[in-house]
């Protein structure tokens, strides 16, 4: 024996106000949807049909409750049984069970949102189709009925009347239901007024707003639509760009942000889905680099979760997702060429993004290159002004290293780009791939070791016992001492680290923390090369250096070595190793002490 389920509509009512619909403000969306969808029903048999609805807040009535009445095609006393009083039934879908196109309903359970605020829900309506007019009184416990008068109304269409939970009176007043209306519904093909003791207000707009007008020019609608961004999003926008996805049934326009955006925050684009709002905060309608830009579109096409707050992440989705993104960039890419100066802005402004989308793009790499800020020798300036002084872009991927190396490179007329910034070493090298592997090339510091003069032999004779010195001291911090001349003059001593005695260091590391077998292998890897990891490069051309070899005693050597060793490190910008800061004590005490002998 079968048996057909109950349902409990309390639990049914719970279950839609806490797990699928944000909040009650929904109500009104789900009446304005069955008064859009009732007037397109009827509009397909009588073109020429009124179109209207017209929602009277409790304030109006004058009865606490809500009513909101359109021009639509109403229902017969079987539908009335059928549609209204079945949960999940709707005539909104074929025999064969797909969403019949031009409805925003399909699922059947919309009315039901009327029990988030309502503790009964009235329906008066007369068809299209003929025969009396009949009123379905339905109640939040599950019990309706429905009665046929012809005097219940006159006119073909339906009226909806709320009368309001005690708890929810509030969510059935002039300004919370105009507010609501005008949110979901001011973009419905439709009019919708709402009633009020000065007149009528209407919510809807007509037009959707990025159309251009026929006798619009492409200034005056670009202006129309920042100004429409400032009231709809809360900002005036950098650029405005209409966009159209035709698969999905999509227009809409994107908005660059003036400033501020960060590439951590949340998309919030604002989506219609056959001009009915979906949501404010819709996030996935763009590539995840145009954290700077935010969308308003209209969608015929693309499907609502069952909240209908948000969209699935579909194919469609991603499809129009890779079209609305490429329309950006193309129109960055056409800002450059026609507006440079503004397209500098924009860059300028959000260059993490464009950083992000030039690793993967051609275009935009060439146009990070011609427009974003780099920091170099020559000051800051674009790849692009760089190279026409050096076509070889020498970089360092590392800021710090840049900050060290930098004052040493330009006076030697090398010039040297800072890439250790988010994506700047990846994108020097891409523009490497790009035009050839002499463009672009990691400096590395021993090259720069490599152009510095070396001294006269009669200077280098000068100073040998004072290295001699130098080497013994440095050594504790893996160390050696080279003697040039270089310039500024102001540097006694720049400290440069070679990458190959940093692998010997790492090796060693790795050797003393690892089991015998690899131990072996890898005390080979050490004596391989024999070399210190770093180098402190003494400028014989400084006054402080070129007063060294005089220095009376080694102990006083043994100290200032120590104490310019320290000082370059500091200069580095890296953080001192333990020893350092005990070197760094040290001689800075014993110096002091020394200087205030009597
Ligand atoms: N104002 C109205 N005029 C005419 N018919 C209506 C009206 N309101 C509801 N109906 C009928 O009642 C049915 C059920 O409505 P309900 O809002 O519960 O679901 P739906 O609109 O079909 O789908 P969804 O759950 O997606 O909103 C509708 O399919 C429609 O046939």
């Amino acid at each position: 024996m079968t048996h057909t389920f109950g349902v409990n509509l309390r639990g049914v009512i719970d279950l839609l106000s806490h797990h699928l619909y944000s909040s009650p403000r929904v109500y009104v969306r789900e009446l304005l949807q069955n008064a859009v969808d009732a007037i397109t029903a009827r509009r397909a048999v009588e073109p020429d049909a009124p179109a209207t609805v017209v929602i009277e807040p409790a304030e109006t009535t004058g009865t606490g409750r809500l009513r909101v009445t359109d021009s639509g095609i109403g229902l017969t006393e079987d539908e009335v049984h059928a549609l209204l009083s079945t949960l999940g039934s709707t005539s909104k879908r074929d025999e064969l069970g797909f969403a019949r196109q031009g409805f925003l309903g399909q699922f059947g359970v919309g009315m039901l949102s009327c029990f988030l605020v309502a503790e009964r829900v009235e329906l008066t309506t007369r068809s299209a189709k003929g025969g009396p007019a009949v009123r379905w009184v339905a109640d939040a416990s599950g019990s309706y009925s429905v009665e046929v008068d012809e005097r219940f109304a006159t006119e073909v269409g339906t009226t909806v009347e709320l009368v309001p939970r005690p708890d929810a009176e509030h969510w059935l007043c002039r300004d919370v239901v105009a507010a609501l209306a005008e949110e979901f519904g001011s973009l419905l093909p439709v009019s919708v007024d709402v009633r009020g003791p000065g007149g009528d207000q209407r919510v809807t707009l007509g037009e959707l707003p990025w159309l251009r007008g026929a006798d619009e020019s492409p200034e005056e609608h670009e202006a129309r639509l920042s100004d429409y961004c400032e009231a709809a999003l809360g900002f005036r926008p950098f650029g405005v760009l209409p966009v159209s996805a035709p698969a999905a049934g999509l227009t809409g326009a994107i908005f660059v942000l003036p400033g501020g955006a960060h590439p951590g925050n949340r998309q919030a684009h604002r989506v219609y889905l056959k001009r009915m709002l979906v949501g404010t905060a819709v996030e996935g309608l763009l590539p995840d680099w145009a954290y700077f830009a935010r969308c308003v579109v209209n969608t015929e096409t693309l499907r609502p979760t069952a909240s209908r707050e948000a969209l699935y992440e579909d194919e469609t989705l991603l499809a129009v997702r890779d079209q609305l993104g490429a329309s950006l960039r193309d129109w960055m890419v056409r800002l450059g060429a026609s507006q440079p100066e503004r397209a500098g802005a924009l860059l300028a402004t959000h260059h993490l993004g464009i950083k992000s989308v030039a690793l993967v793009d051609d275009e935009m790499l060439r146009l990070a290159e011609r427009w974003l800020p780099f920091e170099t020798t020559e000051g800051v300036m674009p790849l692009r002004q760089f190279r026409r002084r050096y076509p070889t872009l020498l970089y360092t991927p590392d800021a710090d290293e840049f900050r060290q190396l930098a004052p040493v490179a330009e006076a030697q007329g090398i010039g040297l780009v800072n890439a250790g910034y988010a994506y700047d070493t990846e994108l020097v090298r891409r523009l490497g791939e790009l035009e050839g592997a002499s463009v672009a090339r990691r400096v590395e510091p021993t090259e720069l070791l490599a152009a510095l003069d070396s001294p006269a032999p009669e200077v280098a004779a000068g100073f040998a016992p004072v290295l001699s010195v130098a080497e013994r001291v440095l050594a504790r911090h893996d160390c050696a001492p080279v003697l040039r001349e270089f310039d500024p003059v102001s540097l006694p001593a720049l400290l440069i680290s070679d990458p190959a005695g940093q692998r010997r260091q790492d090796a060693e590391q790795a050797r003393q923390d690892s089991d015998p077998l690899w131990a072996d292998l890898l005390e080979r890897l050490v004596d391989e090369e024999p070399t210190a990891s770093q180098r402190l490069v003494l400028n014989a051309r400084n006054p402080l250096a070129q007063r060294l070899p005089a220095l009376g005693g080694d102990a006083v050597a043994e100290l200032v070595v120590e104490s310019l060793y320290v000082h370059a490190v500091l200069q580095s910008r890296r953080p001192l190793r333990p020893r350092e800061t005990a070197a760094l004590n040290h001689s800075f005490l014993a110096l002091l002490d020394r200087a205030v002998q009597p």
